[in-house]
């Protein structure tokens, strides 16, 4: 379960619905052009928690129609809405998902006895793995190491993704929990990430850069620790680009470029201007065009 895996985007119509010939190409091109070793299917870049309980589980459903067996899937079935969360553990566990993830339970003010509680529920509810979301500028949710330390004591619960900046706490973490995986989740901090020992990422940019991720995390671990930064500056070059121009809306516009039917994002989501397809443009022709001659891939 090691490796890049890009949070998969979703296609939608203008009317928000999912389109599913959009889909299947985005999932195309995270295997044949971007070569990630799996996808993250319903996180936060699957615009997942302004989604039905049946349009999630068509999401699982089509994905895993297209790969087949071809990289490893990870569903995403967290929700504060506990029964919903199982019902879609055990439907994506049924679909033949390698593993789940679950985000941690927000909104309410919830403590750890409970937080605890909704990570059991879920896995001892299915025959499957667990890998814990932790996005703390999301979810406000912030566990420390004995509470991560006392999650993991569960076997089945084999990681977690981890999507934030403190990195003294993921170095204490790679330290006390050797066994268990742990994914990078801020593209835009894979080389200190990789050179604390992550043993993945897990990103919404590796939808469209995913190379550029792989050579990175690669180089690292290689200890080639000069050439992964002069990628990781071009990769962050064109992550602040993309964050300033909005984050989902510019990778699928930058998919758009590609000849992907990557569509609209799903309101209250906003939809691209014309402005932002025109930056989305700039920045496919100058971080994309020209990739492979760019990197010697
Ligand atoms: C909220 C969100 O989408 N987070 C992603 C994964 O955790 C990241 O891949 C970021 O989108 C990316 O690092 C840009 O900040
Ligand atoms: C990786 C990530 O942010 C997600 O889609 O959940």
């Amino acid at each position: 379960m090691k490796g890049i895996y890009s949070a998969l985007l979703v296609s939608f119509d203008k009317e928000g619905n999912i389109n599913e010939k959009g889909l299947r190409q985005i999932v195309r091109h995270n295997i044949d052009v971007n070569k990630v070793d799996g996808l993250y299917v319903g996180g936060s870049t699957g615009e997942n928690f302004m989604l039905s309980t049946d349009e999630k589980k068509r999401i699982f459903e089509v994905v895993k129609d297209e790969v087949k067996d071809q990289i490893k899937l990870i569903a995403q079935v967290g929700s504060v809405n506990l029964k919903e969360a199982v019902e879609l553990a055990k439907f994506a566990t049924d679909l033949g998902y390698d593993a789940l993830s679950a985000v941690t339970p927000f909104y309410y003010k919830f403590d750890f006895k409970e937080i605890k509680h909704y990570y059991e529920t879920i896995i001892n509810s299915v025959d499957n793995k667990m890998i814990i979301y932790s996005i703390p500028f999301l979810t406000g949710v912030n566990m420390n190491l004995d509470q991560f330390a006392e999650l993991f004591e569960n076997d089945k619960i084999i990681g977690v993704k981890f999507t934030a900046a403190d990195f003294y706490l993921l170095e204490r973490m790679r330290k006390r929990f050797p066994e268990k995986l742990i994914y990078a989740g801020f593209d835009e901090m894979m080389l200190s990430a990789t050179v604390l020992g992550v043993d993945g990422a897990i990103g919404s940019t590796f939808n469209v850069n995913g190379i550029r991720a792989r050579q990175i995390f690669e180089l690292a671990q290689e200890g080639k620790i000069a050439e992964a930064l002069e990628i990781q500056h071009v990769t962050n070059d064109l992550i602040t680009d993309i964050l300033e121009n909005g984050l989902y809306q510019t990778i699928k516009a930058i998919l758009e470029e590609q000849g992907i039917d990557a569509g609209f994002c799903r309101q209250p989501m906003k939809e691209s201007t014309p402005e932002m397809r025109a930056n989305a443009k700039a920045m496919y022709e100058k971080y994309f065009q020209n990739q492979d001659s760019m990197l010697n891939v």
